[in-house]
């Protein structure tokens, strides 16, 4: 065991061994709850953007925030096998496109791309206008008070809008938050997270052991019986539906109707397969863009100046018409494009992400041999002063020329990246603008958010704002 670990530091190479104490090795840096990314954040900064720390002795992780690096990962075979992580999620998600093995990822992605193609984007965005309503409702109960955490109201809003376009369901979690399902989408979260850092709970032997295994185990088993009803109910639906008016049918499309029509490998997909893809797609589509949206508030909070010029770029789009935003709308909005896209250089939504190489990989000076998780520190590329000059301040006009190839990754990179990530910013960005054309986003003097690490970023002390009616 001692020889391996020896074998593995004698034959990396191109990165620098952070030392640490003998067995707890690097433990300090990741056993914090709110100290993880700053930790990771002073060690590139301090080593550079090739690091090899160990969780513990005998357990080496690779931190990378080297762009070339990356983009040479992500962008080959190596970056298709995810690493231990990811199957903290398997009992819920199953074999669906993020947590699958490479080989049933090739045909389960050739499969899914067409959901996201552009026709059925533009239709997407047609579905956001109801449950953005309701949001914006909520919201008006909490003008004029002197702070409150706007989270909660964008993660339900983001909830709906993914059931209502990924399963073609109103769940109006909105209006029915105490509904059984929308509490155990947030509990098999939770569950999700106290594994992620628990050594106990991180063992698939001593986890079963656990109060939270068999919560876990009755949690998904609720989760995926609704699913399985919703598929159910839309196959019925979906057979006795009238084809002739396709305009109708096209607003009514949603993921699922894709999935039920799609084949792989020359077969239409199981229910269990079903149900893996669209819990997939709600656990990809839900926290992430609502956080992107909170984040996007806070900051413009923080910058009036900014927010400004937002508000002139809405007007000119809408003038004094109060109608709901279409797709070609959201084309025009480029200044609150670049605005969405530094907070997400700032505050990317998932900070790293892993993968476990495979296959040894030679690139330029670097050699690392397989076998090795290696984490790729999107936070750290997003901060790193050679690929973005004075990092800590937030200035949107970066992101008028190109950046540099892999130097700005929220949705990660390589054939692997984001199947989402169009949808996301059109939700993001309809969201972030039908808040701001009826409310001045206001900060909350003295709140900054304490980020805490998930596999999506979660903040302590939620994201407090105020607001005021425009
Ligand atoms: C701001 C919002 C979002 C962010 C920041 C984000 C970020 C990411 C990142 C970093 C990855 C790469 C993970 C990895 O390489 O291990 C990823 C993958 C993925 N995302 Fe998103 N995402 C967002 C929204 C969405 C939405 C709206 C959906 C679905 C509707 C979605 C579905 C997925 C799926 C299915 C994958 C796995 C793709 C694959 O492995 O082929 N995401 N996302």
């Amino acid at each position: 065991f001692i020889y391996k670990q020896h074998k593995i530091n004698n034959q990396l190479k191109g990165f620098v061994i952070a030392p640490g104490p003998p067995l707890l090795k690097h433990f300090h840096v990741f056993n914090t709850e709110l100290g993880i990314l700053p930790n990771l954040l002073d060690i590139s900064n301090k080593y550079g953007g090739r690091v090899k720390l160990d969780y513990f002795y005998g357990m080496p992780i690779l931190l990378i925030t080297d762009k070339d690096l990356i983009g040479h990962i992500l962008g080959t075979k190596s970056g298709l096998l995810k690493d231990a992580m990811y199957e903290l999620m398997e009992k819920w998600l199953g074999d669906g496109v993020l947590t699958c093995k490479p080989d049933k990822w090739k045909t389960s992605r050739k499969m899914l791309n067409p959901a996201f193609s552009v026709p059925l984007l533009q239709t997407y965005v047609y579905s956001f206008e109801n449950s953005v309503r309701v949001l914006i409702e909520k919201l008006k109960s909490e003008v004029g008070n002197s702070g409150f955490n706007v989270l909660p109201y964008l993660s339900l809003c983001s909830l709906d809008i993914i059931c209502e376009t990924g399963m073609g369901i109103k769940l109006n979690a909105q209006q029915n938050k105490n509904s059984q399902y929308i509490e155990d989408i947030d509990e098999i979260g939770a569950i999700i997270l106290r594994r992620l850092f628990s050594p106990i709970k991180r063992l698939p032997f001593t986890y079963r052991f656990t109060k939270d295994y068999q919560k876990e185990l009755e949690v998904v088993a609720r989760i995926r019986d609704f699913t399985r009803k919703v598929i159910d109910d839309r196959k019925r639906t979906k057979a006795s539906r009238t084809s002739n008016n396709t305009d109708e049918k096209n607003k009514e499309y949603s993921l699922l109707d894709m999935l039920l029509e799609a084949e792989s490998d020359g077969r239409i997909l199981t229910n269990e397969e079903l149900i893996d893809e669209v819990q997939t797609f709600l656990f990809g589509g839900h926290d992430t863009s609502a956080t992107s949206v909170a984040l996007s508030l806070y900051c413009l909070s923080k910058h009036p100046d900014i927010q400004d010029k937002v508000v002139s770029e809405l007007e000119s789009i809408f003038g004094s018409n109060d109608r709901y935003p279409t797709p070609n709308d959201l084309n025009e909005m480029r200044y609150l494009e670049m605005v969405i896209k530094e907070t997400m250089r700032y505050y990317p939504p998932a900070p790293f992400i892993s993968r476990m190489i495979d296959e040894d990989i030679s690139f330029n000076d670097v050699f690392i041999p397989k076998g090795i998780p290696a984490m790729i520190f999107l936070y750290g590329v997003h901060m790193n002063p050679d690929y973005y000059p004075n990092p800590e301040k937030f200035d949107p006009s970066r992101f008028e020329k190109e950046t540099k190839p892999y130097s700005f990754i929220p949705f990660g990179s390589g054939p692997r990246n984001c199947i989402g990530r169009r949808f996301a910013t059109l939700e993001v960005k309809y969201t972030v603008a039908q808040i701001l054309r009826n409310f001045n986003v206001l900060e909350v003097p003295g709140h900054l958010p304490q980020r805490t690490t998930s596999i999506v970023i979660r903040f302590k002390n939620g994201m407090m704002i105020r607001l005021e009616l425009r």
